[in-house]
């Protein structure tokens, strides 16, 4: 028989993603920011997902659960995020997920997290370009920055939000602003460009795509996305 102080710790460890704006309930459990990236004895990524409730943060979360390296995962939204954080915390897998509602709860989303990754603001829609999009996302990638670099200074950065082109020389002046810029821990992913490099040049070849490796430079816009073709 585990001692009743243990069993209240271990309920309310469980029941932290349920109500995970309330911070208290984490402290009350004896599992503090500082160390729950120990959980269950092993070390592991603090990972926190900002505009997770949304088409690449949905799919984000779940492949971030299922990372074994991933040992706590916040997700943040302002709207939708308590949601698809009970659903993502449903998976079995290790990671502890807690959500986070709106700007004020951004500091709470941030503190601690090892790597931050950015789907949040607005996608295009038909007829636009990834340009169309800096008036609005711009302001929200630096609102967003502002917070990584006070409550989260050395995290890494993953910027998804478009234009990439532009969000990423964005945060790289708020950090600098800050004083917590690290051009080694701040990245826009274009990775779907190689993604889909490989998947067209293996159509043309008749080749399963995972045999093909095309290097994509540039940056993440119509006319800059360059494959090497000659490099495949
Ligand atoms: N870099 C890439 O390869 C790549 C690939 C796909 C999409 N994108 C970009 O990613 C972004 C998201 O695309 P999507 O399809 O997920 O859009 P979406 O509209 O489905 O999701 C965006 C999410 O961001 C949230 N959001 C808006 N303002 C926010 C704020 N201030 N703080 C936190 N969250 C906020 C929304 O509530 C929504 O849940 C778009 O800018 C899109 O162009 C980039
Ligand atoms: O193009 C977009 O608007 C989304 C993403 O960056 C893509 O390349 O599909």
């Amino acid at each position: 028989m585990q001692p009743t102080s243990q069993v209240n710790q271990r309920i309310a460890r469980l029941a932290a993603h349920l109500n995970p704006p309330n911070l208290q309930t984490e402290e009350t459990s004896g599992l503090m920011r500082e160390n729950c990236r120990a959980k269950g004895g092993s070390p592991g990524f603090k990972v926190g997902i900002l505009g997770a409730a949304g088409g690449i943060g949905q799919p984000l979360a779940m492949l971030m659960k299922m990372n074994p390296l991933v040992s706590v995962l916040h997700l943040y939204d302002v709207v939708n995020s308590p949601g698809v954080t009970a659903d993502i915390s449903h998976m079995d897998t290790g990671a502890v997920v807690r959500g986070f509602l709106g700007q004020q709860q951004l500091e709470d989303a941030l503190t601690g997290m090892d790597l931050v990754i950015i789907p949040a603001g607005v996608p295009r829609k038909p007829g636009m370009t990834r340009d169309d999009l800096f008036n609005i996302n711009a302001g929200i990638v630096k609102t967003l920055c502002e917070g990584i670099a006070k409550c989260c200074p050395k995290a890494i950065v993953n910027l998804i939000s478009n234009p990439v082109n532009s969000t990423v020389p964005i945060a790289a002046e708020v950090f600098k602003k800050a004083g917590t810029y690290d051009p080694n821990r701040l990245l826009g992913v274009t990775m779907l460009d190689v993604v889909r490099a490989n998947t067209f040049v293996a159509e043309v070849l008749g080749l399963d795509p995972r045999e093909v490796d095309v290097p994509v430079v540039g940056g993440h816009a119509g006319v800059t996305i360059l494959p090497l073709l000659s490099q495949v």
